[in-house]
């Protein structure tokens, strides 16, 4: 199969109709994802895809996976590759878009090269929030909204899990001039002004291409 056919396949193998615009979003556990994420789209037309969000809705929705997950999300861990990437893609097909945020993906090699593999998409770039860990820490212990993993013990874990696993993907993206790194430990819409000059100048291709060497 040739790259613009596998670029397009879909969960079940069939061929997906749009050949989508993928932006991966990440950063640290709180280093506020979701919140530019939500900004973007009501400024950029984006859908936006958290992999944490539909793994959490995996859990509620009764799924046999449900309880392999739920202890995954508690102890910090990474779920299988082969789970998240079925309900992204299921996600992309739902979304009628062909434009898509998804944060908090990938998360480690084994997610990037899968992904890769089964979607053939690359990112257009990859947006970083770079944030330090006790602002991050701060964020989580307040964040309030019922999550199971926002408990001090876990938040310790999955900034492990971070640092280990996440920056390489990262640093993988930045060796090849992907990553749009921004300083994430300022207030939301200074945070955000710096997310609209990475989102607001467009080449022929749609995005200003260039490298961000420094955090803007
Ligand atoms: N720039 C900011 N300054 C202060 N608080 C922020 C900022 N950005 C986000 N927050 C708050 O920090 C908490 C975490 O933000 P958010 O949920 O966007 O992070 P995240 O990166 O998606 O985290 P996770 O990886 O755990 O899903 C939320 O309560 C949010 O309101
Ligand atoms: N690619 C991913 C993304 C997330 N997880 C699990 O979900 C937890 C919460 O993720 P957030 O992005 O909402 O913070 C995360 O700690 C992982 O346990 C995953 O497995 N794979
Ligand atoms: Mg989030």
């Amino acid at each position: 199969m040739g790259t613009v056919e596998a670029a397009n396949k879909d969960a079940n193998g069939s061929i997906l109709e749009k050949n989508p615009t993928v932006v991966f979003v990440l950063g640290g556990p709180g280093s506020g994802k979701g919140t530019q994420c939500a900004n973007i789209v009501q400024n950029f037309g984006y859908t936006h895809l958290s992999a944490g969000d539909l793994l959490r809705a995996e859990i509620k929705s009764g799924s046999e996976n449900g309880t392999m997950i739920q202890n995954m999300i508690k102890e910090g861990k990474i779920v299988p590759s082969e789970v998240t990437i079925k309900l992204l893609q299921r996600a992309i097909k739902e979304s009628g878009n062909d434009k898509f945020l998804i944060d908090g993906f990938p998360r480690n090699e084994e997610n990037r090269a899968a992904f890769e593999k089964v979607t053939g998409i690359e990112p257009a770039f990859v947006l970083y929030f770079d944030c330090p860990e006790e602002e991050m820490e701060r964020r989580l212990l307040s964040r309030n909204q019922g999550r199971e993993d926002d408990n001090i013990e876990t938040i310790r874990k999955r900034f492990k899990v971070f640092l280990d696993s996440s920056l390489p993907v990262i640093n993988y993206y930045d060796a090849k001039g992907k990553v749009r790194k921004i300083a994430a430990a300022r207030p939301i819409e200074e945070v955000f002004e710096s997310v609209k000059e990475i989102f607001g100048q467009k080449n022929e291709k749609g995005f200003k291409w260039f490298m961000a060497e420094k955090a803007v």
